[in-house]
Formats: structure tokens, sequence, C-alpha cells
């Protein structure tokens, strides 16, 4: 999958929160139409890199590309008009509204000038795409935990994305549910997009990643395939006496 054009290059990444290196150097790069996995024990810093390639963060020192164009100092805004989206791990829609009227917002949001019967034709493109078009109107809040993610892929969607942050959209579903998720995120990339996930559970990273950046104590310890990744002694003891499950 590697060789392709570019879509996110971070060189050297690094964020500091007083006396703590939350992220260490962080170089990787992300090529178009791949499925990257970032994956670490816990507090390794994944959470803060997604922070700092969305823009919630500025980096202490690096630079970040995003899709050939450097936006180190960039805020989220112009990064999601470039073509960054993100789905949250704390899924947050507004609870009120009801499900199409929060995908419409996302429509709104992700182009200028875009009317707001597009934006809603739009948005009920995306439901039925993400399967929740039976929920159109329901309010938000009514969904299953299962929908909720799905809705939070079509807000993300509905920004237009090239590039896709995924931050553990899987916690908390059953194995049944996690499997209908990967095959979102699979038409995902099927529609052209590049996705960038943090996961902790094992079998997603395995059925979905095509390369997995390993993090350790904000460093990057490893990279390549999930099978190269696992075999990996110096991942294999960053994973040893936590709780993570390294072998699915
Ligand atoms: N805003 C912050 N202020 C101070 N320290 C922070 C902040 N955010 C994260 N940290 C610290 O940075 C380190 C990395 O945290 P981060 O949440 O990025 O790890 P993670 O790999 O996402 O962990 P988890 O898998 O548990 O979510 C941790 O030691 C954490 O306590």
């Amino acid at each position: 999958m590697s060789g392709g054009p570019v879509v996110l290059k971070a060189e050297g990444l690094s964020k500091r929160f007083g006396g703590l290196l939350a992220v260490q150097n962080v170089s990787f790069s992300q090529y178009a139409g791949e499925i990257l996995a970032v994956i670490g024990p816990n507090g390794a810093g994944k959470t803060t890199l997604l922070n700092l390639l969305s823009g919630v963060y500025r980096p202490t020192s690096g630079r970040l590309e995003l899709l050939g164009e450097d936006v180190t100092e960039k805020p989220i805004e112009y990064r999601c008009h470039l073509g960054l989206g993100r789905a949250f791990q704390i899924v947050r829609p507004f609870p009120e509204m009801t499900v199409h009227e929060n995908v419409t917002v996302g429509a709104l949001f992700g182009k200028r000038g875009k009317t707001l019967s597009a934006a809603r034709e739009e948005a009920y493109d995306l439901l039925e795409r993400t399967g929740l078009a039976p929920q159109a109107d329901k309010a938000a809040h009514e969904l299953t935990l299962l929908q909720d993610k799905r809705l939070e892929v079509a807000r993300a969607l509905a920004t237009q994305p090239k590039v896709l942050l995924l931050d553990e959209v899987m916690a908390g579903l059953r194995p049944a549910e996690a499997q209908e998720a990967v095959a979102l995120v699979r038409s995902v990339q099927g529609s052209g997009i590049s996705v960038l996930f943090i996961e902790h559970i094992m079998p997603v990273v395995r059925d979905l990643a095509d390369r997995v950046v390993v993090m350790d104590q904000g460093q990057v310890i490893a990279e390549g395939t999930y099978r190269e990744v696992t075999a990996n002694p110096q991942v294999v003891a960053a994973y040893l006496g936590t709780e993570a499950e390294l072998h699915a």
C-alpha cells in the first residue's frame, strides 16, 4: 500500500506537558488510501498524537504536513477544510437534535458556501451509507452505542475528509458490533478515504490495518504490518505487564 502520494507526514513531532514529553520526536508517513493504526499501551501518547494531528494541540517542536501542505501552525477548522476529519472516542453529537440534523451540521461545516438543502441531502446519503437511515428522525440521545459510533463517523464523513482520524471508535462494542464497525471503516476506505485510527482491540487492528505504528512512552518503537509489529520483541516488552492484550 505504501509508495503512493503521502497524505499525512509527521516529522519529529513532540508535545510537552510541563515536565512530561507525552509525544517525543514522532515521525511517520501515511499514504493515500491506507488504513494506518496507532497502537501502544496506556499512556503511550496516542491520544496526544491524534490531538497534534487534528490541531487540538500545537506541537512543542516538529512539523506536520497534510496533503502536501505544512499545517503545523494551522487551526482545526483549516485542517478540516483542507480534508482532515475526526470522529471521537467520546461520542458527542448534539443530543436534542435529530440524527439527520447532526449530520447536516457536519456537512455545512465541511464546505463553505454550501446551501442548507444541499447539506440536508448529503446528510441523508451519508445516513444511508452508514446504516443510519432508519434512525434519521430520532433524537441523537436515543441511539444505541453502535448507532452513536455510526453517527460520529457519518458526521466526520460529512465534512468530506480525505483523511479520517478515528479515536477508539470500537471501544465498548460487542464483538458482532465491532465487526459491523470494521465493515463500515472498510467501506470508508473503499470510497478513497485514508483512515488513521487508534485502537486497543487487537483483532480490529489485525483485520483493518494495512500498517501499524506502535508507540510507547511517547515514542514510536516499531512500524510495519500487524504481523511484523506483534512479533517485534520491543513491542512485546512494551506490552508486558500492562492490561492491554497484544495478541488477539
Ligand atoms: N493535557 C494534558 N496535560 C498533562 N498531561 C497530559 C495531558 N494529556 C495527556 N497527558 C499525559 O501524557 C501521556 C500520554 O497520554 P495519552 O492520553 O496521549 O496516552 P494514550 O496512549 O492515548 O493513553 P490511553 O491508551 O490510556 O488513552 C500520559 O502520561 C498522560 O498522563
